[in-house]
């Protein structure tokens, strides 16, 4: 294993140490009217993001929480840093995790950079616009988003655990939960589907045929692959052979990350009222626009 990798799944493994000796309420905090987990972002390394200068040549990838950052991250990692026999750097690739003088680091590193971020779009750097970075946005149907999100606060020590699942979905659908409003954030991408440095991509996509993914991204991002580059890049993604090693690649959070990587897992959890109201806050938020259509939501979150 790779000395970075091994220095990364150690500080992995140290936020989940340290998240575990906290209470509840020292879990979350709030930083202009959004929650965070504490044990993984500061309000100062927040503040600091603000004026980080992002490169034409970074590549960024954006991802409410939940929607398959770890499974893009894990692609474009191949073809941002392995494809050019580089390693990824050993700090978690999150700008908004850590402390400020992580930042410092990562403003040392040359670019071609990979910059990670749940951040709604307001919150991200302004450079990253202004420079015209290239940004890969994953989404995921909303339901089963939740889902995954709400196995995740129960199982990681990161979050506080919920008691029920109802007292999630409430919490989820007024976007009381950390990273805000999954909604939201989909609402401000639809107006941003069209520009020339943004790539939207969803799980679902992914799922349905992974070469293709993996190929849409290397064009979006310039790269000349080859069809075997492809293949291999997209064989390693895979939700077995990921899960098969995540001990040794993601460490304790490994074990709670890849949990079941399937579309529909939502109608063991949802009620037919829940779904309802999901379905009336997805039409009201992006019914009829371009990034609802290609969400397909009548396939993904109809019974
Ligand atoms: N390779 C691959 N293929 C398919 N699905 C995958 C893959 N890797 C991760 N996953 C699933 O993605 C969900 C976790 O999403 P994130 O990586 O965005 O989580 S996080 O917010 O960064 O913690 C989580 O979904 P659920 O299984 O539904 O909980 C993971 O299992």
């Amino acid at each position: 294993m790779d000395e970075n990798r091994k220095k990364f799944v150690q500080e992995v493994d140290k936020v989940f140490d340290t998240a575990r000796d906290r209470a509840p309420v020292e879990l979350l905090f709030t930083h202009k009217g959004v929650q965070y987990p504490t044990t993984v972002c500061t309000p100062e390394n927040l503040q600091a993001l603000e004026g980080f200068e992002a490169n034409k040549d970074d590549v960024m990838l954006v991802s409410y929480p939940k929607c398959g950052t770890n499974w893009a991250l894990q692609i474009l990692q191949e073809m941002v840093y392995t494809l050019a026999n580089k390693s990824p750097p050993p700090d978690i690739p999150m700008i908004e995790f850590g402390t400020p003088d992580k930042l410092e680091r990562l403003k040392q590193q040359p670019s071609p950079r990979l910059l990670v971020t749940h951040l709604h779009y307001d919150y991200i750097p302004k450079s990253v616009f202004k420079n015209k970075t290239k940004k890969v946005v994953v989404f995921r149907n909303p339901k089963d988003a939740a889902v995954s999100l709400f196995y995740f606060c129960n199982n990681s020590p990161i979050f506080p655990s919920y008691s029920t699942w109802d007292e999630f979905f409430q919490d989820y659908m007024s976007g009381k939960v950390c990273w805000g409003s999954y909604f939201d954030s989909l609402i401000t991408w639809n107006k941003h589907l069209d520009d020339e440095d943004v790539l939207i991509i969803t799980y679902e996509e992914l799922q349905e045929n992974l070469v293709v993914g993996v190929k849409q991204i290397a064009e979006f991002l310039g790269l000349p692959l080859t069809q075997d580059q492809i293949q291999g890049i997209a064989n390693r993604a895979t939700f077995q052979n990921m899960k098969a090693k995540s001990n040794e690649t993601h460490g304790q959070f490994g074990q709670v990350l890849f949990r079941k990587g399937d579309i529909g897992d939502w109608k063991n959890l949802f009620s037919p009222a829940q779904s309802q109201e999901m379905d009336e806050k997805f039409k009201s938020s992006l019914g009829g626009t371009k990034l609802g259509a290609k969400m397909k939501y009548d396939v993904h979150c109809k019974a």
